[in-house]
Formats: C-alpha cells, structure tokens, sequence
C-alpha cells in the first residue's frame, strides 16, 4: 500500500458510481466486475485479472482546457469549463494553458529528475528520511504497488515548496512528521534542485489556488449555497504543507517489470488524498536525449465517472490539475477524487526510455477539520464513523501508520 498522498484502489472491493446515481444509493449494492487491473492489499480476493481489458488500447481524450487568462479573472463564469472536467460528467482532470513563465520552470526541474535518481546509492540514502516514512527527501521502493509488490518503478524526491521548516513545535513534528519535518536539499551534490522545486512548486500553488476559487464558485451554484468557513479557496490558501515530488520513472530495463502490457505498468491505480494534484505532462528521455514518447499509449490514464479507463492528454505547455478525495469532502461529493495511474511504453523501440514529472499535491493543513460524510468510499479500513470529523494530518497519518505497519509485515 501507498506511503505516500494517494491511496491504492482495490478494484475487488471499490463499488462505482454510475453517472447521476447519488452514491448513498450505492451502499449495500453488490461488487462491481473491475475494469482494471486489480490493485490492492492482498492477490487472494481480486477477480482473474481481465486480459482482454488489460491489452485493449483504451481511447485518448484530450483534458478540458481553461486559458490562463481567463483563470485568473475572478469574476469570470467558468462554470461550464469547471463542470466539464470536474464536475458528474467530467474525467476530474482540467488543464490550464498559457500559463506564464511554466514552459520554463516545467523543463528546468524535470531535467533535474534523472540526475537525482542517479546520485551515488550512498548520497542518496543520506537523502532519505525514514522519520516521516520517506515523505521528504529521496524515496525508492518504499511505497507498496499493486498486489503489494514494492514499487521499485519510480523515484520520488519529496518536498514543501513553500515552507523548509513548517512548524518548530516537537509536540507537531512527532505528531505530523510527513507534514512537519524539514526540508531535504542536496546541497552538495545537486544545489540547483532546490531552487529549480521550489519556483515550480511555487507557480502551480498559485494557479491551483486560482483553480479553487472558481471550484468554490461551481459548487455554490450546484446549490450547495454558501460555504461556512470549509471552502475550497480558504482552506487551501491558509495551509503550510503543500507537498511537490519529483517523480522519476526508470527504464523498462532498469525497473525489470513483466507487466508490460498493464495499463498500470509504471504507476498503479489510485486516488490522491489531496484536494487538487497539480500534474505535469511528462517528460521523456533516452539516454539523456529528450525524446517525443515513443509509445502514444503510454502516460497518465484515468477512469472516468462512468467507469471507461481513458488515457488523458494535454500539450506540453499545459498544467493540469487532478481533484483529491479532500476535494470531494469539502465540496460535498459535487467534486469527486480521480482515480488514476500510468502506463509505461511497451512498443519496441520503447527501451531505455524514461519518464520525469512533477506532481503538487495541494491539501489542507495538518490541523484542518475535515468532516467525513456517511458513505464515504475510501478507506473503509480505517472505520471511520459517518460523520466524524478528524484532523487532515490525522487522517493521513492514520493511513500512513497503516500501510507502514503493512509494509513492515
Ligand atoms: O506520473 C504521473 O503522471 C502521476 C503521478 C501520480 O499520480 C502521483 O504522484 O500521485
Ligand atoms: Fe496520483
């Protein structure tokens, strides 16, 4: 299971809601066949994976795009656009574009991505932090993927862009430490990590909390009415633990993966447990030389609302943005998480070929209230009671301390 912001879905035991049912009235209705590779705890109650599905090239639909220039003006009514892509019929995915000085920022900090993954072993390990379950600083292999192998496809270098040292208070720092803890830099070995992380987590901070406020707007006019002190907006722009990671997909030879062929093969299927994930488009490379992706079914692919895996496209020079399962308690259920994963290049010439992204997962802080709603689909295991309301960092560590303790057995 994930140590890290998203939470692996089960298909055996996820129940989908079919457009325009409530999900209330999905409780009690019988399992759904899966329409992906099972991912989860355990191998013995997953369903036959199902070949067929597995093998069929799922079709490419291009984000909802929103320009920049309209983004940034408040009063603009971008309800349909917001309703497009995150709203009952949308994938829960919309892009942003011209966004100014990205395409910049964007480049500088993925090419940096496979010079962190190749640092020495022992540079490396004196990046980890093991205190906060390797949620700051370099992590390889310490997440649990589907059918809880360890995911030793990817690396991950975790940071706050915004704070290097959120809070000082002990009582915090032992309480939240995958919040709290400072800031990693290699200094020494790749000084210009921070800066290049920072600037870009900076800018989709930014644009996300842009994003928000029409989310707000969107919401209120689905007659939700007005927010009492828990919108979107608020809630976001008043937290110090937004956390960015410098994802790094390794080769296929390097990763020595069998299951080329599954949509899942570089990054399994889940849901962020952010408000909105702040995502990239990914940048490939062979052998240090970028390259155009040399696999068109290859990258980002989501499930859509009425369960059809899609892949999911957007320009280079778009940032896109994901909704998180604390999108869909804030903005009670009008905004659902997306479940999503990636699928590595599989054709012939995909070999030796990389991938490096920069996700922002744009959440509450530690300290925030979240009420969770009767009916609320994810982690079941934690028997949440209907209508309890918890600290977000409680949530979260409440995850982490599971699947840690899972990953330790
Ligand atoms: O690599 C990607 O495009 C997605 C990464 C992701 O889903 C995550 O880090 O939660
Ligand atoms: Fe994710």
């Amino acid at each position: 299971m994930s140590l890290h912001h998203c939470s692996p879905i089960n298909w055996s035991q996820a129940t989908p809601t079919p457009p325009g049912e409530p999900r209330e009235r999905q409780r009690g209705r019988r399992r759904a066949r899966p329409l992906a590779p099972a991912g989860g705890r355990s191998t013995r109650d997953l369903p036959p994976p199902d070949l067929a599905m597995q093998q069929q090239r799922p079709p490419s639909v291009r984000a909802v795009t929103i320009p920049f220039a309209d983004l940034e003006d408040k009063g603009k009514d971008l309800s349909g656009k917001i309703g497009g892509g995150f709203g009952r019929q949308g994938l829960g995915i919309v892009s942003i574009a011209d966004v100014p000085g990205y395409p910049e920022l964007r480049k500088r900090l993925l090419r940096l991505a496979p010079r962190v993954a190749n640092l020495p072993e022992e540079v490396k390990r004196g990046l980890e932090d093991p205190n906060s379950r390797y949620n700051f600083g370099w992590s390889h292999g310490k997440q649990k993927f589907e059918s809880g192998k360890f995911d030793t496809f990817k690396g991950s270098y975790f940071a706050n862009p915004l704070f290097d040292v959120p809070t000082t208070d002990d009582v915090l720092l032992t309480r939240f430490p995958s919040y709290c803890r400072p800031n990693i830099w290699p200094t020494g070995d790749l000084p210009e990590l921070e800066t290049a992380f920072k600037d870009l987590g900076k800018l989709m901070l930014e644009v996300g909390l842009m994003l928000a406020h029409h989310c707000d707007h969107y919401v209120m006019n689905q007659g939700v009415g007005q927010y009492i002190g828990e919108s979107l907006g608020q809630t976001l722009a008043r937290s110090r633990c937004h956390k960015g990671r410098l994802l790094y997909y390794f080769p296929k030879e390097f990763s020595k993966q069998k299951d080329g062929q599954s949509i899942s093969s570089w990054c399994g299927w889940h849901t962020d447990y952010a408000s909105l994930t702040g995502l990239t488009c990914g940048l490939f490379m062979r052998k240090s030389v970028e390259i155009p992706c040399p696999d068109s079914g290859a990258g980002l692919h989501i499930r859509s609302r009425d369960n059809q895996v899609v892949k999911v496209t957007f320009e280079n020079d778009e940032l896109a943005y994901m909704t998180g399962e604390t999108a869909e308690i804030l903005s009670r259920g009008h905004l659902r998480a997306t479940p999503h994963c990636v699928k590595a290049p599989s054709s012939e010439d995909a070999s030796l070929v990389d991938r490096s992204t920069f996700a922002l997962f744009v959440q509450p802080n530690w300290d925030e209230k979240i009420k969770f709603p009767s009916g609320f689909p994810y982690h079941q295991e934690l028997s949440i009671p209907p209508n309890e309301t918890l600290a977000y960092g409680e949530y979260s560590e409440r995850l982490l301390n599971k699947h840690y303790e899972e990953a330790r057995t």
